[in-house]
Formats: C-alpha cells, structure tokens, sequence
C-alpha cells in the first residue's frame, strides 16, 4: 500500500514573484465554478488516464493532518437540512447541513475516489471520498448511485490550469457520507431513478452472479436490496445465509454474525447458522461466545468434521487464555514474513486495567510476579503486514479504519485508547452506528495510532541476530498493552512473535502493583529522552531515575556528565571495537582516564542502585577494546562495569578475576533498578568468554546461564545464545 504524505498544514507559502503568499482560509463563496461539461470533460480525462495505466496498482492512503482536523458528523442524513451545491462556501464544514448527490462519472480512484455529483437543480461539483472500505462499494462510489454527504466539508484542491481556483467537497470521515437507497423517499424526485430491479428475486439473483463474479460488496449489496423488497418471510433466510456467508469472506464478522443468527429456522439445518456465528466470533477473537455457538452447531450435527476442527481451535483458544500456556518455539516456527497473524488466544489475566496516579488508566498486577514470569501476551488488536517503515504507519492507520467500519464491535475497545490532545471535544457518539455506520473520526484514529501504537519486527529473536536488517518493523495496536504507563526503568520487558506481544517481568512484582515498560530505548541523557517523550507522548517521566537525574542530581553535575560523555564519543566516533581490531593502547588509556572521571561526576549517594546511562556506552566499548587483546581480567573488569552501569548489582569485589560470585543472582535483587537490554546479554556472554580465558570453567558456566535467562527476558522465550551469532 503506498503512502500519501499528510498535506502539509495551510501555511504561508512562497509565491512565484517570491513574495510569500499565504492561503486564503476565510469562508467564502466559490469565484467562478466550472461549468458541468468542464467539470466532466476534466475528469474524463483522469479517469482515462487511470485506464491506461497498469491494473491493481495499490490504493494510496491519505493520513490525515492532526493540525487539520474537525471532528465527525454524528448527524442521520435524516436530521441535517439539505442544501444546494450552490450553497457550499469555499473552507467551511457546513454544520447541520447537508448534501443528497447522484454521482454522475464513473470515479477516479487515487487516494480517495473522485466523482461528478450532482444535485436535484442541476448544480454540479467535484467530489473526494477518503477512508472508505474496500468492502463498502462506496470505496468507488459507482456511477448513478445516490449519496447523503453530512455537514460536507468545502475546499479548495489547489488551482486549475487556467489559473481559476479548483474546488472540491472533502469527505474525510467515513461516516460522513452515506449510500441512499434507490426506493428512499429521502431523494428528492429529480434524481429518483426507481427501483433498477423489480423483485427480491431479481435482486437475489443479481447478487449471486457479483458473488459468483468476487464482487463480494456488490453482492452485500444486492442481498441487502432482496432483503429489503422480499414480501415472503420464508424467503428471507436463504438470503440471511448467503450474505452472512459473503460478510463472512469480507471479514464482516459483526454483520456475519447477526445474519448467521437471523437465518436461523428452527430446524435441524440451524447447524449452519451456529456453525457461521461460531466462526465470525472467532475472527472477532471472542472464543467464549464462539464456542457456544459451536457447540450448538455441534448439538444439531454431531459428525460434521468441519464443525469439529473450529470447536478444537476455539478450545486451544481458551486455554492459553486461561493459562499463558503457549509453546513459543514452535510459534517461533511457524512464523514466515507471509504468516505474521497468530492463531492464539491473549492471556492477560495477571494484570488489570485502572486509575493510575500517572495519567488515566495504567496496568496492573493481579498477583505478584517474579523476574521471567510472563505478565501477559497479546494478540495484535490491528497489526498489517506491512513492514517497510515508510509505509508502516499509514498501513496501521488504514487498517484501523477499516476494521472499525466492518466491525463496528471493536470501535468501543479501540476509540477508548488515549489520542492525545485533540484540538476539539470529543463527540460520546463516536463509534456508535448512524445511518448504519459507526461515527468515525479519522482524525481522532490517527491520534490513537500515533500515541498507542508499537513498532514491532518480525521477531524479537531474529531482530537480536547481527544479520537483521535493520529498520524492518511494522505498526501494530495491542489494546490491553496500550494501558502500559512509561518508566525509563521499567519492570517489564515486550518482545515479539509475529503479532504476538509478550511481556515479561524483569524484577518482581507485588499484587496491586502498576506495571511500566519503556516506550523507547531511553536516551542516556535525561534531558534529552524526556524531550522525545514530551514531544512523542506529552509527559516528562517521573520513574526513579529521572526523578534522581532531574531533580536530586545538580544541574552542575549534569552539565559535568553531559560534557564528559561528549568527550568520549568523540574519541570512540560511535563505533564499538569488533573482535579482531587492533585499538591503539593510548586510545584505550584516555578512554579509561575520561570513563574514570565519568564514573566519578555520579553522585553515589544519589546513583547508590540505579543504573548510570551515560557510562554505558564507554564501558562496553572497554569490553571490546580489551576483549579484542584478550585481556581477560580487563574484559571481566568492564564486563561487571557494564553490568553495574544497567543498573544491576554486583557483590563487592566481582570486578576482579578470582571473586567468585553467581551472576544468575542478579536479575533478583529487590532494591536495584535495573534496565534489561540485549546488550546485558551479550556483557554476560563476553564475562562468559574471558572467565572461560582464565580456565574459571564454573564462573563462565553461571555467566552463560544468566546471559541465557537475560535473553529469554529480551527475546520472550528461552533461545540458544548462539542465535546472537548468526
Ligand atoms: C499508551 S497511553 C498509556 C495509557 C494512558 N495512561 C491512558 O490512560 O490511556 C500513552 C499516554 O499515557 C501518558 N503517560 C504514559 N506514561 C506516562 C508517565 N510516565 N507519566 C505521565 N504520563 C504518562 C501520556 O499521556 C501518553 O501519551
């Protein structure tokens, strides 16, 4: 899916003398429009020109502009009063007015699809709908349909060759335009055509040839037609059955299910009807209720293999709801880049959602927890499978949208993740069905996307490996992990499995505790990260460690730790010595010197067991610098510094080669504040190596098992180190 760039907000603009001009916002009428043949030759000519080009190109996305946004109509087009085309002034929303259109070209399908439409008294005007379903057939509005557009949003498109001004009505919000049927007495007697088909036959017949034909949202369509003039009751749930079926195909779980259940006759053959309802539920992921359909279908039609399979499924669904009982491995097999979604049930049941003295809702322990205990997974609410970063983001966003329109079950979960401040109040029918739709606000999703959403590889396993790609990560919405509150020094860690997130404890946890993870890897610098957070999300942390760095630490001392860590990324240029680099002894020794000096600017009063992030970077250079000349008791001298530096506690005297300590005891200390990353892993791993250098086989052994219990952590299942070489 390509992505269309938000258009850039309205802002003063060099014009070509130089002179900077700046758009004209105010409301007005339009100067001159252009006449219906102008209007229709133009647009002949783009959609000629899209008939030329290569077939199933993808529909771009149009994200929509947060410094733009004006919320959804929440309006029926039965209670807005109808106006002319001749009315619509030039930047202005048009509140409780509206619009009844008969789409007069075939459309131009682009970001939006553009039409002709035209009004009762012959005014003509250029149309854009954004937004809409590919399983609506308002996605391409057809030539002759009929459409409501409430409280339409008039605009200026930019500038037609001669100069004149090009105008256009905007349909941003899905909800604001609505598909009329051709029998509504709504449509004013002009633009009545009648009905095209005279008989629920007719109409039936028509919908199993788009059926037949894939035409899925023609065949909804047609069924809905037959539905609509069907005289004969008995006649109706054969039709129930097939456009629960079609929605079925189009993933219109919600309608699926309420047809499946309207067909019903009270017969045997109602086995069907369960059998549909069993499995929309299922793809709603509500195994509970997919169940009880099942079995009912399994009641009416013991044998029925098909039947059987989905009750199995749906109960493997329960269970590892019920116990957090996953195999990862064989998960871990089973992923491809094709296959990403995950047939398996969330366990959350360790934590809850409520108040948290942060901000809103947070999440919390239902029991206490240990370091390594998995405190929830979960299935992605939204995640495509789109993993190219520029397109990660409008692919959620478009996905979002369109789950929601199809499903409109899911917009209570999804609407009531936090947007952001929004520019205006918002509207409590949100999500509600008007004119059969759910009321979407396009800009409140992009919100909700942009503050809730996590960037995600195809899995944390194989995006620890040196040979990853690097940047290769979708977009993906996880309602309950979207209560996760930010702390620098969090106690979880999420690590992914295709659209799986698991989170695990990385210290123990008491019941009634609220659970942190960190948003982003954290800047060492606490000016700096909580920059990105005021800036991505609008709070300034308040976790243990910014609390101490911000406000007990001096600013003097920081300014002296900034200055310091400057200094040696200078000298080590961002690049951490590999293996077989020869590093000149005299860089080794300034580094030591300035890291020294590093050291000593963390007040230990204040530092005394929280991690000291700007030493981190210098520390494990060290490890390589000495790794790479076998200096093993220096390896395992900055090893444990790399250690300490995280945050973890380390017995007195460990930074010396003949302590004998069990570094697998660190990840249980209850007083430090550690923070758990793959480069704790791989410092536990080179401690490994250099203890093995010195013959110390029983040191190196428990270093190996804690840098394996440290990968778990990261990766979220147990996985052989080996993978790190790979
Ligand atoms: C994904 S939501 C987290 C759940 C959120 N508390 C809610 O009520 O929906 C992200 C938002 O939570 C808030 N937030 C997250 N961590 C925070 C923290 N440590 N302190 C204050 N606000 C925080 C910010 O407003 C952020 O934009």
């Amino acid at each position: 899916m390509a992505v269309v760039l938000p258009s850039p907000p309205v802002t003063a603009s060099p014009g070509l003398d130089g002179v900077v001009t700046k758009p004209d916002t105010t409301t007005r009428a339009p100067r001159v429009k252009p006449t219906k043949e102008d209007l229709l030759k133009t647009h002949a000519v783009h959609v000629q020109k899209q008939a030329n080009s290569p077939e199933n190109a993808p529909r771009p996305v149009k994200q929509p502009n947060l410094a733009l946004a004006y919320p959804a109509s929440t309006k029926s087009i039965r209670e807005v009063d109808i106006i002319p085309l001749s009315q619509l002034e030039v930047n202005s929303h048009h509140r409780g007015s509206g619009l009844i259109l008969k789409v007069i070209s075939p459309p131009f399908l682009g970001a939006g699809a553009v039409s002709i439409v035209e009004d009762e008294f012959g005014n003509v005007d250029k149309i854009s709908i954004y937004n809409q379903n590919d399983s609506s057939i308002l996605s391409g509005v057809p030539e002759g349909c009929i459409i409501g557009v409430k409280e339409p949003y008039y605009t200026i498109n930019g500038k037609n060759a001669d100069g004149s001004e090009d105008y256009m009505i905007c349909v941003d919000h899905p909800s604001d335009v609505t598909l009329i049927r051709f029998t509504d007495p709504i449509i004013p007697e002009p633009l009545r055509l009648g009905p095209l088909l005279k008989t629920a036959e007719d109409w039936k017949k028509a919908g199993d040839t788009a059926f037949l034909e894939k035409d899925f949202p023609t065949a909804v369509f047609c069924y809905t037609e037959a539905l609509d003039c069907a005289e004969d009751e008995g006649f109706k749930p054969s039709i129930y059955t097939k456009r629960a079926g079609t929605s079925l195909i189009l993933g219109r779980y919600d309608s699926a299910k309420e047809d499946a259940l309207a067909s019903r006759t009270g017969t045997s053959t109602d086995w069907k009807a369960y059998y549909t309802a069993g499995r929309a539920c299922y793809g709603l992921c509500n195994y509970s209720e997919s169940k009880e359909y099942l079995s009912k279908a399994l009641e009416l039609n013991p044998t029925n293999p098909a039947i059987k399979k989905e009750y199995e499924r749906c109960l493997a669904r329960l269970h590892e709801e019920e116990t957090g009982d996953y195999d990862f491995e064989a998960i871990y097999k089973s992923l491809s880049p094709k296959n990403v979604h995950l047939d398996l049930g969330s366990f959350t049941r360790n934590t809850e959602v409520k108040a948290s003295p942060l901000h809103g809702r947070g999440l919390f322990a239902t029991k206490d927890l240990a370091p390594g205990d998995l405190v929830f997974a979960e299935k992605a609410t939204l995640m495509p499978n789109q993993y190219e970063p520029m397109r990660a983001s409008a692919a959620l966003y478009a996905l979002t949208v369109r789950q929601l329109l199809d499903n409109p079950s899911l917009c209570k979960s999804v609407l009531q993740l936090y947007p952001g401040e929004m520019t205006y109040e918002r509207n409590p029918l949100e999500g509600t069905l008007v004119d059969g739709v759910p009321v979407l606000d396009v800009f409140v999703i992009e919100g909700l996307r942009n503050k809730n959403c996590f960037s995600v590889p195809l899995s944390t396993l194989e995006d620890t490996r040196p040979t990853a790609q690097e940047g290769r990560q979708a977009k993906g919405l996880w309602v309950h992990a979207s209560n996760l509150n930010h702390a620098c020094v969090p106690n979880t860690l999420r690590s992914f499995l295709g659209d799986m997130l698991i989170s695990r404890a990385t210290r123990h946890i008491k019941a009634g505790e609220e659970i942190f993870q960190q948003y982003v890897p954290v800047k060492s610098l606490p000016d700096v990260r909580n920059g990105v957070y005021k800036d991505g999300w609008g709070f300034e942390c308040s976790c243990t460690l910014c609390v101490a760095e911000l406000k007990q630490s001096s600013e003097a001392s920081r300014e002296k730790r900034k200055d310091l860590l400057a200094q040696v990324e200078k000298i080590l240029n961002k690049k951490t010595p590999r293996a077989k680099t020869i590093i000149p002894d005299a860089t080794i020794r300034s580094v030591d010197k300035l890291m020294k000096q590093l050291e000593e600017a963390h007040e230990p009063e204040i530092y005394g067991r929280l991690p000291r992030l700007t030493l981190i970077y210098g520390s494990n250079w060290l490890v390589g610098a000495y790794r790479g000349k076998k200096n093993y008791s220096k390896t395992i001298r900055h090893a444990v510094k790399v250690l300490r530096n995280f945050g973890f506690e380390m017995p007195q005297g460990a930074e010396s080669q003949d302590k004998v300590w069990d570094p697998r005891q660190m990840f249980f200390s209850e007083e430090w504040h550690s923070l758990m990353t793959i480069h704790v892993v791989v410092a536990l791993r080179r401690l490994a190596e250099a203890y093995n250098g010195l013959g110390k086989k029983e040191m190196a052994e428990r270093s190996v098992e804690a840098a394996e219990f440290g990968y778990m952590l990261v990766t979220g299942f147990k996985n052989d180190l080996s993978n790190l070489d790979r």
